[in-house]
């Protein structure tokens, strides 16, 4: 087990259970008192917890690319939580061939965003199916990515941080065009080999390619939303619909800026400083 030194407590989860939701985030705010004002979770009650007595409950913004699936799944491992990213469930929802799946992969295929209805109900779907097997706590990875989003998450649970990973966006192109993943295990790799030269006082950036073993080499595919017309879409969909969530999220004394310095190596550490968190695994290992 990984030792944490800074979440000492097993923890119990607030709990979001069913969701039939509202496009307006006026409709956001539970209000048990008035019957008339419905919940964008539907019927379901929320029951928030003292966060001293539940699992950790964090959201992992960032641009396409910078790598939020990778740090936050480590964490999930480190935190005993679930690691929810919208973005899995979208691509599980179109591989399913399902009723949503061909409206799916129009938008998702031009770079838009899916809409607040399809994903909270995938989220509340995904977090009913964790909830039932015992998960408590999450780490939301592509959630919430607009305002509307935060405000409806906002008025059913507490979040308690939210870390922003942040990286050039030359950078973020090249990661973006360089990922792969093995069609049979479903691990995410990347073959970019990033060298950005710092300029204008900004530090330079090297990430080595996270290259898969022998077995997967021949099962490598890249999403179909990874080209680099669509990346540069996402892209701008980011700066307009997401960044405003940065300020949200200052401004409720949430946020945690993380600027990566490298790869992997370079950053794990320093991201496990920042959250004041310690991975005794990964320590003993490299002493062995
Ligand atoms: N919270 C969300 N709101 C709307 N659409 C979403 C959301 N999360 C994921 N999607 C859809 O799924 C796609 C893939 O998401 P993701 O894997 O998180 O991509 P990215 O690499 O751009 O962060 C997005 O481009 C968008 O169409």
């Amino acid at each position: 087990m990984a030792a944490i030194t800074r979440f000492s407590k097993p923890l119990a989860l607030s709990h979001i259970r069913r969701c039939l939701c509202s496009s307006s985030a006026a409709a956001a705010v539970s209000d048990e008192s008035n019957p008339h004002v419905t919940s964008p979770f539907g019927n379901y009650k929320i029951t928030r917890r003292d966060p001293s007595e539940r699992n950790v409950q964090w959201v992992f913004l960032g641009s396409p690319g910078v790598g939020k699936g990778t740090y936050a799944s480590r964490l999930s491992n480190l935190l005993g939580v679930p690691h929810i990213a919208t973005g899995d469930l979208v691509r599980e929802e179109l591989a399913s061939s399902g009723p949503l799946s061909k409206q799916l992969t129009e938008i998702v295929n031009q770079g838009k965003l899916v809409s607040d209805e399809i994903i909270i109900s995938l989220l509340a779907e995904r977090l009913e199916a964790g909830e039932a097997k015992g998960q408590s706590g999450f780490i939301l990875d592509g959630f919430p990515r607009t305002i509307n989003q935060a405000e409806i998450l906002e008025g059913v649970t507490d979040i308690d941080l939210v870390v922003n990973l942040r990286l050039p966006e030359s950078v973020l192109i090249e990661k973006c065009l360089g990922r792969r993943i093995c069609s049979q295990c479903g691990k995410n790799f990347n073959v970019a080999s990033i060298n950005v030269k710092g300029q204008n006082g900004n530090p330079g950036i090297s990430m080595a390619p996270l290259l898969p073993p022998s077995h997967c080499m021949s099962k490598l595919v890249t999403r179909s939303d990874d080209t680099e017309k669509v990346v540069k879409e996402r892209l701008r969909i980011y700066n307009e619909k997401s960044q405003p969530l940065e300020d949200y999220y200052l401004n409720k004394g949430k946020l945690m800026e993380f600027d990566l310095p490298g790869g992997i190596p370079e950053s794990w550490p320093k991201l496990l400083e920042a959250l004041n968190l310690d991975d005794f695994e990964e320590r003993q290992s490299a002493a062995a």
